[in-house]
């Protein structure tokens, strides 16, 4: 359904993002994560055809957005980070404005409003878009973004910054569009909503791949068990094992190596130490995700 292929976007001199490629297919939900500053934000505006990028190819069922930008948009539904909304319409007005502007008939339009007020539970009781909540502005945003009956949905960051129930039903109804048949492209701060959502999942760091995949084959790669080990001993000066912490007036290694551990309880019992404690880690993915953004994890 995507195809995006050596994408790169510079601002000026800076380089945003550099040579990402990336395949979703077909009602494929399809997560970015990465740090402040990752690209993910200029990945999905490129995505959405709202900025150009300096090289590389995005492809969306067969077309070529350099060549057919305008066909490509009117099966797109992009819900931008933070969503301007004509704070002085009401909810019905300004999802009939965009419908309008999608040329859709009337009577679809009306129907697929209140179809989409209905499913998203948005009950603006003919208020105006300014007095709503901050949740329900979000739902808002996000029937707009369905206006068109879009098969592509490009949604940075739809649940951030909300109430955990409102975060967790736009989750849950995110989930629902995929079961609806839509391909979706998001970003998200949060690791558990994207390894409960995401076929596959890229996580980015200085404009760049670090790795993708599903959640199993990121666990895989980087997610290997760990082992700490926490122990007294009177000095470490000789101890060149691993690298060594103090903590609570002792030491901790964690490593994913049990020959250190082994060595290391030796290494103590020889020198009179104690180990206090010896635990196995099974990292999940916001440890891996820390880790690979070079957070040291597990010491304290
Ligand atoms: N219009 C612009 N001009 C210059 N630099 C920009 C522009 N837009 C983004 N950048 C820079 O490109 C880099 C990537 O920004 P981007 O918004 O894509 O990151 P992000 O991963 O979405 O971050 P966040 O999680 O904070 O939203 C940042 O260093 C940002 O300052």
């Amino acid at each position: 359904m995507i195809e995006v292929n050596g994408l790169r976007k510079e601002y000026g001199d800076f380089v945003a993002v550099e040579n990402l490629s990336f395949f979703i297919g077909r009602g494929e939900i399809f997560g970015i994560v990465g740090p402040n500053g990752a690209g993910k934000t200029t990945t999905l505006k490129m995505l959405g055809g709202l900025i150009r990028p300096s090289k590389g190819s995005i492809t969306m069922k067969g077309l070529e957005m350099s060549r057919d930008p305008v066909r490509i948009k009117s099966f797109l539904g992009f819900l931008p980070e933070e969503s301007p909304l004509y704070e002085g319409m009401s909810v019905d007005d300004y999802l009939m404005f965009f419908a309008e502007l999608y040329d859709i008939d009337k009577s679809v339009a009306r129907k697929r409003i209140s179809d989409l007020l209905f499913d998203l539970s948005l009950n603006a009781d003919g208020k105006k878009i300014g007095d709503l909540s901050k949740g329900m502005k979000r739902k808002v945003a996000i029937a707009r973004s369905l206006i068109n009956d879009p098969d592509v949905l490009i949604y940075d960051e739809p649940a951030s910054g909300l109430d955990p129930m409102t975060s967790r039903y736009i989750t849950d109804y995110v989930r629902s569009l995929k079961k609806a048949g839509k391909t979706i492209v998001f970003t998200a701060h949060n690791l558990y909503q994207v390894e409960s959502l995401c076929d596959n999942i890229l996580i980015m760091k200085d404009g760049r791949e670090v790795i993708q995949g599903t959640a199993d084959l990121i666990r895989e790669e980087y997610g290997k068990i760990q082992y700490r080990l926490e122990f007294r001993v009177d000095s470490t000066e000789e101890y060149d094992l691993a690298d060594i912490k103090q903590l609570n007036g002792g030491y901790v290694i964690v490593t994913d190596d049990i020959n250190v551990v082994n060595n290391t309880t030796k290494w103590v019992a020889s020198r009179g130490g104690d180990i206090v404690e010896m635990r196995t880690i099974v990292p999940s993915l916001e440890d891996i995700f820390l880790s690979i953004m070079g957070i040291e994890l597990f010491v304290d």
